[in-house]
């Protein structure tokens, strides 16, 4: 009976030692995300990449008895290359954050070169790896790394993520409000992509849609659309959502940990180069999928839908059309 137990906990040891790369640690997403990654047992090395910082935040993190070793890296000494070496899993929190009155669109001009150039060096030093995008505007960012890793010739579209887990933690937060349960308990799935009129739940798959109002409904769609935005002004000036990214951050990174170990049934709604509306010239669209080994395993289809969230989705459809251009045209203009 011993024996047994302690080869099943070593082979689970052995299947789930991996190496995570933050590019952008010592930020405010960064350093919360970086400190939740530092207790993920399955995270064995971490190293954090940043312009600034991210030796002292790497050393204060060391100090936690988890089984990881840290290591803190800046652009001297080859830096970036080092912190991405072989790597398995990726995030990108790296770039500007939004101020009152600004689109996640009006990063654009700032983060879209930040994305590329980070991208160009996962692609020569970590070409295997789950890459997993923070950086707004995700809708386009996630476009410019795929056109970045196709130029390299290492593009893998089960291992490119645009992270909009945030999305999902809001949906359930702001529906547990509105129908008075266990947010915890929740699990609304939300579609298209991450941006106001792009983000689309849908209510109406979940067991309360006839309990809700009319004017509940629309109000609860709009909190969670431009759920950002409610932070962003709260900040007033500094910054948009860290801590609750982080969290979102850590939970969707460790679901891909958890499907490249070989768990079972592990789903989450991601933004990813999608089969799901190619026919109609939409290249990337967020919804679940299951991980696995190689990374998605399968996309979901959307399920059934009501009316107004199919008209939800064709709006979100045409905004993310002109968004997917905009990030892959900057990299053809800008290679
Ligand atoms: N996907 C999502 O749901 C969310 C995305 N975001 C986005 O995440 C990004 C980061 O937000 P915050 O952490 O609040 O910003 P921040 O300004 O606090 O941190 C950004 C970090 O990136 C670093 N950085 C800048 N250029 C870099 C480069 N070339 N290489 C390495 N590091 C670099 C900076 O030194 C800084 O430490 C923003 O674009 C923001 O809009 C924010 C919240 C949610
Ligand atoms: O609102 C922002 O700019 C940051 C973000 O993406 C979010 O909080 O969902």
């Amino acid at each position: 009976m011993f024996s047994k137990i302690a080869i099943r906990n070593f082979s689970s040891t052995a299947a789930s030692a991996y190496k995570v790369t933050v590019l952008g640690a010592a930020g405010g997403i960064g350093q919360p995300l970086s400190l939740l990654l530092k207790l993920n047992h399955k995270v064995t090395d971490l190293s954090l990449y940043d312009l600034r910082l991210a030796k002292g935040v790497a050393a204060d993190l060391s100090h936690i008895p988890t089984n990881s070793t840290v290591h803190g890296f800046t652009a001297e000494d080859d830096g970036l290359a080092k912190a991405l070496k072989d790597a398995d899993v990726v995030l990108i929190p790296a770039g500007v954050p939004r101020k009152p009155g600004m689109t996640r669109d009006d990063l654009f001009n700032t983060n879209a070169s930040i994305v590329r150039d980070l991208a160009k060096s996962v692609a020569e030093n970590a070409p295997k790896a789950a890459v997993l995008i923070i950086s707004n505007p995700v809708n386009s960012t996630v476009p410019i790394v795929r056109e970045v890793l196709k130029s390299k010739g290492v593009f893998n579209p089960k291992k490119l993520f645009g992270v909009t887990t945030l999305d999902t933690l809001r949906a359930n937060r702001f529906l547990s409000e509105v129908v008075d349960t266990d947010p915890a308990e929740e699990s609304v799935t939300v579609v298209g992509g991450h941006s106001g009129i792009t983000i689309v739940p849908l209510i109406s798959q979940t067991p309360y849609n006839t309990r809700i109002s009319k004017e509940k409904y629309d109000a609860l769609i709009h909190r969670i659309q431009f759920g950002g935005d409610e932070v962003v002004k709260a900040k007033d000036g500094a910054g948009s959502a860290t801590l609750s990214m982080a969290q979102a951050g850590a939970r969707f990174a460790g679901s891909v940990l958890s499907g490249l170990a070989g768990e079972q049934d592990v789903v989450e709604a991601t933004y990813i180069d999608s089969p799901l509306f190619k026919d109609q010239g939409i290249e990337f669209f967020a919804s679940k999928v299951t991980l696995g080994p190689e990374g998605v395993k399968e996309v979901h289809e959307l399920g059934l839908l009501s009316d107004g969230e199919e008209a939800l989705v064709a709006t979100a459809k045409e905004t993310l059309k002109k968004n997917i251009a905009k990030g892959v045209d900057f990299v053809k203009a800008n290679p």
